[in-house]
C-alpha cells in the first residue's frame, strides 16, 4: 500500500467511533431505511423533510457515512452503496452492530484496564456482577434483546444440521451444558418424542429456560433444569447421559477452565457416552467477515463477559481435549450453516 493510502487507512481507524456511531444514528433515525426505499437518492433537503430533521444533522450525518463509503452521492443525491446495503439490510451486520451498540460500546473503553488486570473491567458498565452470565436474563431490556439476538444468531442456525448428527447416536438421555434459555432442548425433545434433557446452567438462566419450556405441554415431562457454576470446583456433573452437548459454551471459559470442565464430565461419564462440542473456530471459516466477527467477539470476553475467554481455534480447543485424557474422534464441518464445526469427543479405548 502506498504511504498516502497507508496514511488515509490509518485515519479510518483513527475516526472508527464516529463512522461507527454515525451509522448507529442513521439506522436508529431511519435514513438508512429511507435511502434504501429510495434507490435513485435522497437530496440533504429531502431526507432532513421526510425525517423532520434539521438540514445540519442530516448534513454531518451523510458527510461522514459518504467518506466511509456507506452513501454514495451523485447530483446532490445521497443513495446506498453495496456497504450501506449490507448495514441496512444483512441479519448478521445488524446483530453485530446492535451487540456492539448496546453491550460492547461503553464496556470497551476499559479493554486497556481488562488485558492489564485479567478482569472484564468493562463489565461495570452494564451491570455489577463479576461475568456477565450472572446478569444475562436480567440485563436491561434493549440489552437482553441485544445479546440475545447475538447469541442465538450464532447457535440457531445450525441446530437442524446439528440434531441429525447427534441423534444418529440415537441417545435417550442428554446433559445440556451451558443451555441457557432452553433452545436446543426444545430443538431435540421435539426432534425426538422420547428423549429426555437435563439442562445443567446458572440459576438466573435456568428460571427463563423453565419457564420458556414448561410453556410446551408435549415436552415439558422430558426436561429437567439443574442449577450448576461450572466454575465452582466442587461442582460435579453425574452419571446418567448418553450424550453431552455444550454449544457455544467453552468459550466462555479460559483453557484451562475447560479443562477442569471437561475432567469434571469425564469423571462420572459412561464409558459409551459422547460429548458434542459445537463452536464457531476462527480457523474453520470461510469467509473473511465471519473470521473478523468472531475474532472482534474474543474482545468483548475480555473487556465485558469474563475477562479470560476467547473465540478458540480448532486446534487450540483439540490440544485442551487431549490434555483432559479425551479423545476427538470426528470433527463434522457443518455443510447448512458453514459457521460451526462439532467435536465428537470419546473415552480413549
Ligand atoms: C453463550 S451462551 C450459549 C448458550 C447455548 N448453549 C447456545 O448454544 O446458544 C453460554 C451459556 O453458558 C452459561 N454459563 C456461563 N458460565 C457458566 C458457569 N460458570 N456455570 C454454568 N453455566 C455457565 C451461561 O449462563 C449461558 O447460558
Amino acid at each position: 500500500m502506498k504511504a498516502l493510502d497507508s496514511l488515509y487507512e490509518a485515519q479510518k481507524i483513527a475516526f472508527s467511533p464516529f463512522v461507527f456511531q454515525t451509522v448507529y444514528t442513521m439506522l436508529e433515525l431511519g435514513i438508512m431505511d429511507e435511502l434504501y426505499e429510495e434507490r435513485d437518492g435522497l437530496t440533504v433537503t429531502e431526507i432532513a423533510s421526510r425525517k423532520n430533521m434539521t438540514e445540519y444533522g442530516v448534513r454531518v450525518l451523510v458527510e461522514m457515512a459518504k467518506c466511509a463509503d456507506i452513501l454514495e452521492l451523485n447530483d446532490d443525491k445521497y443513495s446506498l452503496s453495496k456497504i450501506g446495503y449490507f448495514l441496512t439490510r444483512d441479519e448478521m451486520t445488524k446483530v453485530n452492530l446492535m451487540f456492539t451498540q448496546d453491550i460492547c460500546y461503553k464496556g470497551l473503553f476499559h479493554l486497556k484496564d481488562a488485558i492489564v488486570h485479567g478482569k472484564p473491567e468493562g463489565l461495570k458498565e452494564i451491570g455489577p456482577w463479576e461475568t456477565i452470565y450472572q446478569g444475562l436474563s436480567i440485563l436491561p431490556e434493549q440489552l437482553r434483546k441485544s445479546w440475545f439476538e447475538f447469541d442465538h444468531h450464532y447457535s440457531d442456525n445450525s441446530f437442524g444440521e446439528a440434531l441429525k448428527i447427534i441423534f444418529q447416536h440415537n441417545p435417550k438421555h442428554i446433559y445440556d451444558i451451558g443451555g441457557n434459555t432452553g433452545k436446543w432442548a426444545i430443538a431435540s425433545t421435539k426432534h425426538d418424542p422420547s428423549v429426555r434433557v437435563s439442562i445443567f446452567d446458572l440459576g438466573v438462566q435456568l428460571k427463563v429456560a423453565k419457564a420458556n419450556i414448561d410453556a410446551i405441554a408435549e415436552i415439558k415431562d422430558r426436561v429437567d433444569f439443574n442449577e450448576r457454576d461450572m466454575l465452582n470446583p466442587a461442582s460435579e456433573i453425574p452419571a446418567g447421559a448418553d450424550v453431552y452437548w455444550m454449544s457455544q459454551f467453552l468459550d466462555c471459559f479460559s483453557e484451562g477452565e475447560i479443562e477442569a470442565i471437561l475432567l469434571k464430565i469425564k469423571k462420572n461419564m459412561k464409558p459409551d457416552a459422547t460429548i458434542f462440542i459445537m463452536e464457531t473456530f476462527i480457523d474453520d471459516q470461510r469467509f473473511k467477515a465471519a473470521e473478523y466477527s468472531l475474532v472482534a467477539t474474543s474482545l468483548y470476553f475480555t473487556a465485558i463477559a469474563n475477562g479470560n475467554s476467547k473465540m478458540y481455534s480448532s486446534s487450540a480447543l483439540k490440544y485442551i481435549i487431549e490434555k483432559a485424557g479425551l479423545e476427538t474422534v470426528k470433527e463434522h464441518r457443518l455443510h447448512e450453516d458453514r459457521f460451526h464445526t462439532i467435536l465428537e469427543v470419546k473415552l480413549p479405548k
